[in-house]
């Protein structure tokens, strides 16, 4: 049952995702039953202080499975960010830390068309539950993940599992990679996503769902807008107090 306001839960598990994300796996603390969650909702989350007060509240996507028995949220420690640091650094498996019920208004739509997910960094998070959902169904998934380098690729096991669908294409994009990387072939693309390769390899006719820093998410608003995509098939959230994106 959803509830209102907050509520005590426990992190179970706690998994090192990449160099700055961590991944914490939630049950309430009381044992009660997770209310189900739309692909792409997040949970607001506020944790105890070393000197005893409370954090400030702070959303976080669900990145895991929807019918799972349990939560996973998965946050990205930023330097000037006190409650991820808080979060990624003090948090650990047994603790407790208050949440709400899933919340949030983008969500995975139901439809037919191709259905193309486009993650930024951190902004994969709502990616994953919508690919988790929506790739059993058969539904033509082209999955696009842009992160500097290795240092960043996060989920990487997690995202090549979905590989087991024949209707699933991955795209992985390394902005910035080592000459490692390079060697190894770990990434399909190099270079920031751009209008030349989303004419080329994206369809007109598909439900276009994206996340991840404002420049990311504006850039990739107005090539699908110059490609002809309809504002209807556009969906996109962006986190924090940004600018508007369509300007
Ligand atoms: N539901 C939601 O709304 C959620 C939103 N977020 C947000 O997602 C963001 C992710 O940030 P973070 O992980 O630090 O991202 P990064 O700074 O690591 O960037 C991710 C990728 O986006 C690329 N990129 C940036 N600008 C452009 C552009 N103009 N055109 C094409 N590619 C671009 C980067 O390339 P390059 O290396 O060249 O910079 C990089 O490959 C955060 O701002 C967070 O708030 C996160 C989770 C959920």
């Amino acid at each position: 049952m959803a509830w209102k306001g907050f509520k005590e839960a426990i992190v179970f598990k706690k998994v090192q995702e990449d160099k700055n994300v961590s991944s914490f796996f939630i049950k309430m603390k009381d044992g009660s039953t997770l209310p189900s969650f739309i692909p792409g909702q997040y949970i607001a989350i506020k944790v105890k202080m070393p000197n005893g007060s409370y954090s400030k509240i702070r959303q976080y996507t669900l990145s895991k499975n929807y019918n799972e028995d349990f939560y996973r949220v998965s946050i990205k420690r930023e330097p000037e960010g006190n409650v991820s640091k808080m979060l990624c650094d003090n948090v650990n498996e047994g603790d407790v830390i208050e949440i709400t019920a899933p919340i949030g208004k983008f969500v995975l739509k139901d439809s037919d068309r191709p259905l193309i997910l486009i993650g930024g960094g951190i902004g994969i998070t709502p990616m994953l539950t919508m690919a988790y959902d929506a790739a059993p169904k058969g539904r033509k998934i082209h999955l696009i993940y842009s992160i500097p380098n290795s240092d960043c690729h996060s989920f990487k096991e997690e995202i090549e599992s979905f590989r087991k669908y024949d209707n699933v294409k991955i795209t992985t994009i390394y902005t910035r990679p080592f000459e490692k990387d390079e060697a190894e072939k770990r990434f399909d693309l190099k270079g920031r996503i751009n209008k030349e390769w989303m004419m080329e390899n994206l369809p007109v006719d598909g439900d276009f769902y994206f996340c991840g820093p404002e420049q990311f998410m504006r850039a990739i608003y107005h090539n699908l807008i110059d490609m002809g995509v309809d504002k209807e098939q556009i969906n996109y959230e962006l986190f924090g107090p940004g600018q508007d994106i369509t300007k």
